[in-house]
């Protein structure tokens, strides 16, 4: 129970000025299971953030029930039960790596880890030579590296991620999924992932849920049954491309009707 997300019924209308409004979710159902790594792709608008900053309790939805471990959102938060990685990693400039991702355990001294955990991790995720410099000296593919190990030196029972990789070339994300992969199984947390790329969906999830806007709605959930770990040999396979053509297609219908209500 303790890192399980139920999404009950959820329904988000947003004011949109001259008395209009706009549904971003209505009546979203999902159960993401301790320990298990899922998926949320679909067109732009869909929703998917607006799903994503409700667990986290920082959007109050307008009915239904959102619980994670059996808490509320806010309260899943104050107990430092959830970690968050934005799209841009947000580090503090003046601060090195390792003091960047030692924070929380400054903040947090009861869940955190130590700097030697740090250092360690920082390390398994390939910044072990750069620890001790500014994010400015550092890549942008190193950064966001940076702010995953920064969110998992919390040991959150959930991690919820919103495109962290978006603004990164193929192989650095390619790279990064690896990393990502590695650290969750060792670490092990329950995953709420939003991406727009059908391939990473497939390469790191349990489950991809697919949504479609207007209103914002799950219209697919697809069980991803490839072993585990998910190395880059697995990429080439025959499976891995047919859930990527069995994702595409389920993809297309909410694209479809994107465009439809766009034009
Ligand atoms: N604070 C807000 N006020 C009004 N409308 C909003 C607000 N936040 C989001 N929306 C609208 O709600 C809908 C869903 O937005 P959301 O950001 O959740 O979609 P998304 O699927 O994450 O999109 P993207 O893939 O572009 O990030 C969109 O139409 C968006 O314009």
């Amino acid at each position: 129970m303790s890192g399980e997300i139920r999404v009950t019924g959820v329904r988000r209308v947003y004011e949109i000025g001259a008395g209009g409004s706009l549904t971003a979710l209505d009546d979203v159902d999902l159960t993401v299971e301790t320990g298990t790594f899922v998926s949320v792709i679909g067109p732009s608008g869909c929703g998917k953030s607006t799903l994503l900053r409700a667990v986290a309790g920082l959007e109050t939805p307008d009915a239904g029930q959102i619980t994670v471990g059996g808490l509320t959102p806010e309260r899943a938060a104050a107990d430092k039960m959830l970690g968050l990685v934005p799209q841009t990693p947000a580090l503090l400039p003046w601060l090195s790596v390792l003091k960047n991702v030692s924070l929380p355990k400054k903040v947090n001294r009861r869940k955190g880890r130590t700097t030697a955990d740090m250092v360690d991790l920082l390390s398994k995720a390939g910044l072990g030579d750069v620890m001790h410099k500014l994010p400015s000296q550092i890549s942008g593919g190193m950064q966001q590296r940076a702010a995953i190990v920064r969110a998992f030196g919390l040991h959150p029972d959930v991690l919820l991620m919103d495109e962290p990789f978006s603004a990164l070339d193929e192989f650095t994300r390619e790279a990064l999924q690896e990393q990502l992969l590695d650290l969750w199984d060792e670490l092990k947390a329950t995953v709420l992932f939003i991406t727009h790329s059908v391939s990473e969906a497939v390469r790191l999830s349990d489950r991809i849920v697919v949504m479609a806007p207007r209103p914002g709605r799950i219209t697919d959930v697809i069980d991803i049954d490839l072993p585990r770990p998910r190395g880059q040999a697995l990429l080439k396979t025959p499976e891995f491309h047919a859930y990527e053509d069995l994702v595409r297609d389920r993809l297309r219908g909410a694209f479809h009707y994107a465009n439809a209500i766009a034009s």
